[in-house]
């Protein structure tokens, strides 16, 4: 059976390779303007898969735009010292206008002390307790890529946000946090949620706008939706089968939506898109 009125399906993908397009041109004029290529430092420490892949894909993102990227990969016993050290190094190293660790570390590593340590003006990831203070003030110098990518799909879309109401369930620093403090800049009503919000539904049942970054797969069902909500689905789960799923159940989902995003193929691509467009960003701001 077919939805009885499915939603316009964002096209995630086909948005993130329009936006590498532009950007790589903006890439190559730059470079025949004499300046530096851009330079991106990936750090990559033990050897989750689902980790393991992204930083590939990020890596071979910047090779198609012309962002040269310096791999650092080490086993899961880096110690803490030593990956700060690594940090020093970059944070110094003229060619490297960008520097990501990817997350989640090993145990024995504290993420915020890793985080701190990364120069503020390399931190493309917009991480930084520093670069988190200019996005709430509204003077931002890298906006988180995820939630950055969401709004080029909202802007792309032309998603009415002043005055709209929004809901983000899920209030993690890297993803729902920053989201909804854009979303409030973009002058939208917003309620953000977390794993002991009572009434969940009640909540996500308001919303104009409906962005979900819980990573509990399919959480978010089609009852627990406004009719006619634009729904942004963050989550990336993998399934026993080796599939990957969203936060939000699609199929119920999506008969009661205007638009949605699918996983894979929506918010992912956009949040490789948008790093590539911070480091640019941040070369030229060393330049
Ligand atoms: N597409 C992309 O580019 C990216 C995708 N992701 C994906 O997005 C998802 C979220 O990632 P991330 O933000 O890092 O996750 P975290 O685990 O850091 O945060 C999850 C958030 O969701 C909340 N939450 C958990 N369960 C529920 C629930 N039942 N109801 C309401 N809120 C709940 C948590 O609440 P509490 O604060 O109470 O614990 C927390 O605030 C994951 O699936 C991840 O893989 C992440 C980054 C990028
Ligand atoms: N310092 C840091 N910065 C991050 O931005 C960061 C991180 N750590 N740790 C993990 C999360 C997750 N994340 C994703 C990026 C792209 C896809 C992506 O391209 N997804 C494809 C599918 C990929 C696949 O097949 O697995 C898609 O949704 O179509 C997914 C997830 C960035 N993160
Ligand atoms: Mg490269």
């Amino acid at each position: 059976m077919t939805a009885p009125n499915p939603a316009r399906l964002i096209d995630g993908k086909a948005l993130a390779a329009r936006l590498r397009g532009k950007l790589q041109q903006k890439i190559q004029d730059w470079v025949e303007q004499g300046k530096p290529r851009p330079g991106l430092a990936v750090i990559l420490v033990g050897a989750d898969p689902a980790s393991a892949v992204y930083v590939r894909n990020k890596i071979k993102a910047c090779k198609d735009v012309g962002i040269e990227s310096f791999h650092h990969t080490f086993g899961a016993d880096l110690s803490e010292a030593a990956l700060l050290a690594q940090i020093a190094e970059l944070n110094a190293d003229p060619n490297v206008h960008g520097i990501l660790v990817q997350l989640p570390l090993p145990k024995h590593i504290d993420p915020q002390k890793v985080i701190e340590a990364i120069d503020p003006a390399k931190d493309v990831d917009g991480f930084h307790p520093a670069n988190v203070g200019l996005l709430a003030i509204g003077k931002p110098r890298f906006i988180p890529c995820t939630p950055f990518g969401v709004m080029k799909m909202l802007e792309d879309e032309q998603v009415q946000l002043r005055g709209a109401t929004a809901c983000v369930v899920g209030a993690s620093n890297i993803v729902g946090k920053p989201m909804t403090l854009l979303l409030q800049a973009a002058g939208a009503t917003v309620t953000i949620c977390n794993s002991k919000t009572r009434d969940l539904a009640f909540h996500t049942k308001h919303a104009d706008v409906l962005v979900v970054a819980t990573g509990r797969p399919k959480m978010i069902t089609g009852d627990m939706i406004k009719p006619g909500a634009v729904v942004i689905d963050v989550g990336i789960n993998r399934l026993d089968d080796g599939s990957l799923c969203g936060d939000v159940d699609f199929e119920s989902a999506n008969t009661v939506a205007s638009a949605i995003t699918p996983v894979p193929g929506g918010v992912g691509p956009m949040t490789i898109a948008m790093l590539l467009a911070n480091c640019l960003g941040s070369a030229k701001a060393h330049h």
